[in-house]
């Protein structure tokens, strides 16, 4: 049977902007308080998703989160009206407005962690929504994530939904961006590979000293846990602290992996020819050829890794067997990049082209190719099973482009959060792209 990597892309929500909200996340921090352009960012992406579905990719796409966060501000003692809780929190705790007003859900690589069904002991495709435990402004997506992933992905017979793990940061759970696949073929049995920042009950593993290290051993091992995986098909394995503490905040910033490759940085991990060696022997004995392509310190260093996102591309396979990098601009940007991005594919290796997207909106908050992106390998039955209103066609990206148009501004700055009118603008925003997308009701203002 088929199988395919379906990208579902999170669409760009109307209230997008720089609040400063990620620390350890470098582009987060220095872009704090600039002007944003929810449209142009919104537009960013849906052109990303038509560029992979004129390719040939199938394209998918993940609806953004109802903000500001009524409820979140509720449960954090403000009260009365929707309005009066927004200007109240505006008037006393602007941070707190700030973070219930962060359209990070975009940033989709860290909704959920996904097993294909080959992988998985009762043969389903398991999701497991990510707690996003280590900032509050993200912590409150998994309860809607959740529920869109419900409605996209509604079918007990091909789809398993975890709800996220316990919401401590001892269970800290970034989703997919800490998570890699390698196999064969998508429809064949993989070998996934997560990757830990730091372990939260063995104090004998090293951890990060400046910046947190967001995702815990315990927290992947709960995850392979509870999709069914078999030992035989896992791999874990540390990122090095060191670069945690240079700003590489999820493992897909500093490497990424598809079919039999991983492409990393010389620096990204700890006892790297360890991992390399059981990534070797576990893929080979289900019949794979694991390739690594390492990109070496004295060509690229981790800064330049971590201002272009050089890493957080998407490693896509063209029909011919070979790959295609999908980058940010940034990496056009930096010489050295660039430069080493020539040689990559005029190498004659398995990676022979490259294609540049701007994505500078998302870019500004530390959101490349890959964090836009959630990988769900589907075969034909279950891609047929698939909501089929999220599956991205010529005709719905007029329509979304449409959508965008119509409802988003050009220009947000933190002043403009506390405006009541905002929420309308979105609520109205998101009504309609329920129905467009065919989602049913999963917002709270749908089902309160
Ligand atoms: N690498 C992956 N997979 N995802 C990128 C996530 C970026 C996101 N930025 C933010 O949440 C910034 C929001 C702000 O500052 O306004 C984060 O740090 O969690």
């Amino acid at each position: 049977m088929k199988s395919y990597e379906v990208n579902f892309d999170g669409l760009v929500g109307p209230t997008h902007n720089y609040g400063g909200l990620s620390f350890g996340n470098v582009a987060s921090q220095s872009n704090s308080q600039q002007s944003s352009n929810p449209k142009e960012a919104a537009l960013q992406g849906l052109q990303k998703m038509k560029a992979l579905m004129d390719m040939g990719f199938v394209q998918g796409v993940l609806a953004p989160q109802e903000r500001p966060d009524v409820a979140a501000l509720r449960n954090l003692g403000f009260s009365g009206t929707d309005a009066q809780v927004i200007q109240q929190a505006a008037k006393h705790a602007m941070p707190l407005l700030v973070a219930s007003c962060s359209a990070s859900s975009m940033w989709v690589a860290n909704a959920a962690t996904v097993s294909p069904s080959a992988d998985t002991a009762d043969g389903r495709v398991h999701f497991t929504a990510a707690n996003l435990n280590c900032k509050y402004h993200r912590s409150i997506e998994h309860p809607t994530t959740s529920r869109v992933l419900g409605a996209m992905f509604a079918n007990d017979k091909h789809f398993a939904h975890h709800a996220a793990l316990p919401a401590v940061a001892q269970f800290g759970d970034e989703g997919a961006a800490n998570h890699t696949r390698f196999c064969r073929d998508y429809g064949e049995a993989g070998v996934e590979f997560f990757v830990y920042g730091r372990s939260a009950f063995d104090a004998r593993y090293p951890a990060p000293q400046k910046y947190p290290a967001r995702q815990t051993l315990e927290a992947s091992q709960a995850v392979a846990r509870l999709h069914g995986l078999a030992d035989a098909g896992v791999v874990y394995a540390q990122q090095n602290p060191a670069v945690i503490d240079a700003g590489v905040f999820h493992n897909d910033v500093i490497a990424v992996g598809n079919g039999e490759v991983l492409f990393y940085h010389e620096d990204a991990f700890l006892n790297t020819e360890q991992m390399l060696g059981e990534l070797q022997g576990k893929l080979g004995k289900l019949g794979g050829n694991f390739q690594s392509v390492c990109v070496p310190r004295a060509q690229v260093s981790v800064e330049d890794a971590v201002r272009s996102y050089l890493f957080n591309s998407q490693l896509l396979s063209r029909a011919d067997g070979s790959m295609l990098l999908i980058v940010p601009e940034e990496c056009r940007a930096n010489e050295r990049v660039w430069q080493y991005l020539q040689g990559l594919t005029a190498s004659g290796g398995l990676i022979r082209e490259v294609k540049v997207f701007d994505l500078k909106q998302s870019m500004q908050n530390g959101g490349g190719p890959a964090c836009l992106r959630l990988r769900v390998a589907l075969n034909e039955t279950e891609l047929a099973a698939v909501n089929p209103g999220v599956i991205m066609t010529a005709p719905l990206y007029d329509t979304l482009t449409q959508w965008v148009g119509k409802h988003y501004r050009d220009s947000l700055r933190e002043s403009d959060l506390a405006d009541p009118q905002l929420l309308l603008e979105c609520r109205t925003a998101l009504d309609e792209l329920t129905q467009i997308l065919k989602l049913g009701s999963v917002y709270p203002f749908q089902i309160n």
